[in-house]
C-alpha cells in the first residue's frame, strides 16, 4: 500500500501579553488580542508526523508513545477544516490522490514535560495542523494555517511564526479574521533570552479553558482589563518590540502578566495560578532591575507557577549573577553554560554585587524550582526528515 508522510518541528510560544478570556468557546475566539515570544526548539519543540493511507481503518494519535484520543472537539474541528481545504484542492485537480477522504496516523513526540503549563498544547496543536497541512501540500499562508491551530488550543496559532508574534483577535463571528500574524522576525532582535524556573513540573490544577471561562463570568476586573488595559498595550508591545526597546518590552511583560494573574484573583471564586515562590521571584526580579537602576529582566507567568525571564544577552552577566547566585543548586545550567561561564557570574556577583547590595537573598528559594531551561528566542515550525512514522507499516518506529 502506498503511505504518504510528511514531518515538521513546531516551537513553544510564551506570551508577553496574555490571551485570557473567550469570547467564543467553540471556535476559541480571544476578547483580546495577545503577543508572543516564540522559543528556540533545541530545548522546547514538537516533532510530529502524519500519514495518510487509503488502507488506514481509523484516525490515530500517537503522543509520546501512548496511543490518545482524537475524539476531543477540538481536535476534530482540525482534522474537519484541513480535510475541507484538500477536497477543495482536490476538487480542482482530480489527478490528486483522495487523500481527503483517507484516515490519518499522526505520531508525536514533545522533548519536554506534557500539560505542565509549558504551553505543551500550543507547539502540539501547531505541529498537528503543520505536519497535515504539508502532508496535504496545502497552499495556504501560515497565518491560515494559523486560524486552523487556533480551533485546537488559541495560544497553538501563535506557534505558526517565529521570533516576536502577535494574535490578532478579529472581529468576525466565523473568526476568519482572528489569526496570527508576524510582528518581527527572530533576526529583528534576537539577543533576546529566556530563562524558564520550572516551579512545578505536576499537572495544574485549574485548565486554561475552565479558568477563562471562570474569569470572563466571575471578575468585574477582566473588563477593564480587555476594555482599556490590553488594546493599548497591544499597540504599546508592538512598538517596544519594533523599535528593540527592552525597558518598555519587559515593563510592559510584567504588567500584563501582573494584570492577568489579578483578574484570576478577583474571579469569584478565585483562581491561583501563582505560589508563594513565583511571588518571591516577582520581587527578585524587581530587586536586580532597582539594583542596576535599569529595567535588565522581565518576568512573566502563564496559568501555572513556572516562571519565563525574558532578558537581553547583553546583560546576561548581570542577570545571571543574581539567579545562578540564588538558583546554582537546580539542574539545567551545564548545557548552556561552560565551567568559566558560570565562574563570571559568581566572581561578578561576589565583586560587584554583593558589596554593593542592599537587601537579602533568599537562597532557599532554589528549594521550590525543580529546573531551569535556558533559551531564547526561535524560529517557527521547520521542516525535517526525521519520520516517526514506519513508511511500509504506517505505524509508529
Ligand atoms: N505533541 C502534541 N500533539 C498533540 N496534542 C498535544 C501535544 N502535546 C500536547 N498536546 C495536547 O495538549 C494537552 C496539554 O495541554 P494543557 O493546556 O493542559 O498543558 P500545557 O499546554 O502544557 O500548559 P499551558 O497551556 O498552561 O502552557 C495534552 O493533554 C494534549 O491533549
Ligand atoms: C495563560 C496563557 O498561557 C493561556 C493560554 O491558554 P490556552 O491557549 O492553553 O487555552 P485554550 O485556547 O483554551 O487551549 C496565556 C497565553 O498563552 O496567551
Amino acid at each position: 500500500m502506498t503511505i504518504f508522510t510528511a514531518s515538521t518541528t513546531a516551537p513553544v510560544n510564551i506570551a508577553t501579553l496574555k490571551y485570557w478570556g473567550k469570547r467564543d468557546k467553540t471556535l476559541n475566539l480571544p476578547t483580546n488580542s495577545s503577543i508572543s515570544v516564540t522559543l528556540a526548539q533545541n530545548d522546547l519543540r514538537t516533532l510530529t508526523s502524519a500519514a495518510t493511507s487509503e488502507r488506514f481503518d481509523e484516525d490515530q494519535l500517537w503522543l509520546n508513545g501512548k496511543l490518545e484520543s482524537l475524539e476531543s472537539e477540538r481536535t476534530q474541528h482540525c482534522l474537519q477544516d484541513l480535510r475541507d481545504l484538500r477536497a477543495k484542492l482536490e476538487a480542482q485537480n482530480p489527478s490528486l490522490p483522495s487523500m481527503s477522504k483517507w484516515k490519518l496516523h499522526i505520531v508525536s513526540e514533545n522533548n519536554f514535560p506534557t500539560a505542565a503549563g509549558l504551553a505543551s498544547s500550543a507547539a502540539g496543536f501547531a505541529a498537528l495542523v503543520v505536519a497535515i497541512s504539508k502532508l496535504y501540500q496545502l497552499p495556504e499562508s501560515a497565518s491560515e494555517i494559523s486560524k486552523i491551530a487556533r480551533k485546537g488550543s488559541g495560544s497553538a496559532c501563535r506557534s505558526l511564526f517565529g521570533g516576536y508574534v502577535a494574535w490578532e483577535m478579529g472581529t468576525a463571528a466565523d473568526g476568519s479574521d482572528s489569526k496570527a500574524v508576524e510582528v518581527a522576525p527572530q533576526d529583528h532582535w534576537p539577543e533576546m533570552k529566556a530563562a524558564i524556573l520550572v516551579v512545578s513540573a505536576a499537572k495544574k490544577d485549574t485548565p486554561s479553558t475552565s479558568g477563562m471561562q471562570h474569569t470572563v463570568g466571575t471578575s468585574d476586573l477582566f473588563q477593564e482589563r480587555i476594555t482599556n488595559v490590553v488594546p493599548k498595550r497591544f499597540e504599546e508591545m508592538k512598538q517596544a518590540i519594533w523599535s528593540r526597546d527592552f525597558a518598555q518590552f519587559a515593563e510592559l511583560t510584567m504588567r500584563d502578566s501582573n494584570s492577568f494573574h489579578a483578574t484570576c484573583l478577583d474571579s469569584y471564586p478565585p483562581i491561583f495560578y501563582m505560589n508563594d515562590t513565583s511571588r518571591q521571584i516577582v520581587k527578585l526580579c524587581h530587586q536586580i532591575n532597582a539594583f542596576f537602576d535599569e529595567v535588565v529582566v522581565a518576568y512573566t507567568f502563564d496559568a501555572g507557577p513556572n516562571a519565563v525571564l525574558y532578558y537581553l544577552q547583553e546583560n546576561e552577566t548581570k542577570v545571571m549573577a543574581f539567579i545562578h547566585q540564588v538558583f546554582q543548586q537546580n539542574s539545567g545550567w551545564d548545557s548552556k553554560f561552560s565551567k568559566q561561564d558560570l565562574e563570571v557570574f559568581s566572581e561578578y556577583f561576589t565583586t560587584d554585587v554583593a558589596p554593593d547590595m542592599a537587601f537579602d537573598l533568599d537562597l532557599d528559594l532554589h528549594k521550590g524550582v525543580s529546573r531551569v531551561i535556558l533559551t531564547q528566542v526561535g524560529p517557527g515550525p521547520q521542516d525535517t526528515t526525521e519520520c516517526l512514522i514506519d513508511t511500509t507499516t504506517g505505524i509508529p518506529k
